[in-house]
């Protein structure tokens, strides 16, 4: 049995009198890329939110089982930097804090494929671009633990191709990624296990051949069609 990294017990979320997390546990095995799933408004960013302790749940609890000091990296749904700074200063202010070294930064910055544009400010950028830094500031911690909020929005095709291969290498250091999605085609590349949301609860959990079954569907497409039908009629 692999050690949970990351033990989520019964949180929930409620904003005034709306509930918009039901009460869910469950945990997160090391060396493994998981994904939050589920439509709009589903859950997913709130989840997120309260992983990283940006809101504090209504009730439970998350606890981490990683051995540094720092316990994950973050890469926001949206990040919005400085216009006038460049992708190397962003890096630099980061990286101040992180204690990394000018070439972990250089590396990363070539990683997300920015090198040329490192000198330009990112006012200038695309969303794609900006992601992208959004990414590499991600990136720049070594932690144990990546948690990802819709990481391949905004990206081109090429990007989520090597934004795939950017978390194969992470999962081959042992690393463990928590990231969000609504793109049922990345999921099924890249998810060790889904954790299925649909409107603030948790419906799966597990392989995605586990949920074919239980929901006796063959895609996830299938699977959220589903859903919506039940929760319809
Ligand atoms: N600060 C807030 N105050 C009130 N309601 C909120 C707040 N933040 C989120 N919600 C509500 O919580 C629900 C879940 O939102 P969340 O952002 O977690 O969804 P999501 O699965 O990430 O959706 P999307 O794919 O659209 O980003 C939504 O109904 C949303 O309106």
């Amino acid at each position: 049995m692999i050690e949970p990294i990351v033990k989520v017990d019964s949180i929930s979320k409620n904003y005034k009198k709306k509930t918009v997390l039901h009460p869910s546990s469950f945990s997160i095995s090391k060396g493994r890329c998981v994904v939050l799933c589920g439509g709009n408004g589903a859950g997913k960013s709130t989840i997120i939110k309260l992983l990283t302790g940006i809101e504090k749940p209504t009730s439970g609890t998350v606890t981490f089982h990683t051995k540094g000091k720092k316990l994950f990296g973050y890469m926001p749904d949206q990040m919005v930097f400085p216009r006038e700074l460049t992708p190397i200063e962003i890096l630099m202010y980061y990286g101040n804090f992180l204690g990394c070294e000018r070439e972990k930064m250089n590396e990363v910055i070539k990683k997300v494929g920015l090198w040329d544009e490192r000198n330009q400010k990112v006012g200038s950028f695309s969303k794609g671009m900006s992601q992208r830094v959004n990414l590499a500031q991600c990136l720049l911690a070594d932690v144990d633990v990546y948690i990802l909020d819709e990481p391949t929005n905004g990206l081109d095709p090429y990007w989520v191709i090597t934004f795939k291969q950017i978390i194969k290498e992470l999962k081959e250091k042992g690393k463990t990624v928590i990231l969000s999605s609504h793109i049922m085609r990345d999921i099924a590349e890249i998810a060790d296990d889904i954790i299925l949301l649909f409107r603030g609860k948790v419906c799966g959990e597990g392989h995605l051949e586990e949920l074919y079954e239980k929901f006796s569907c063959t895609s996830l497409e299938e699977i959220f069609l589903s859903l919506h039908q039940q929760h319809i009629s």
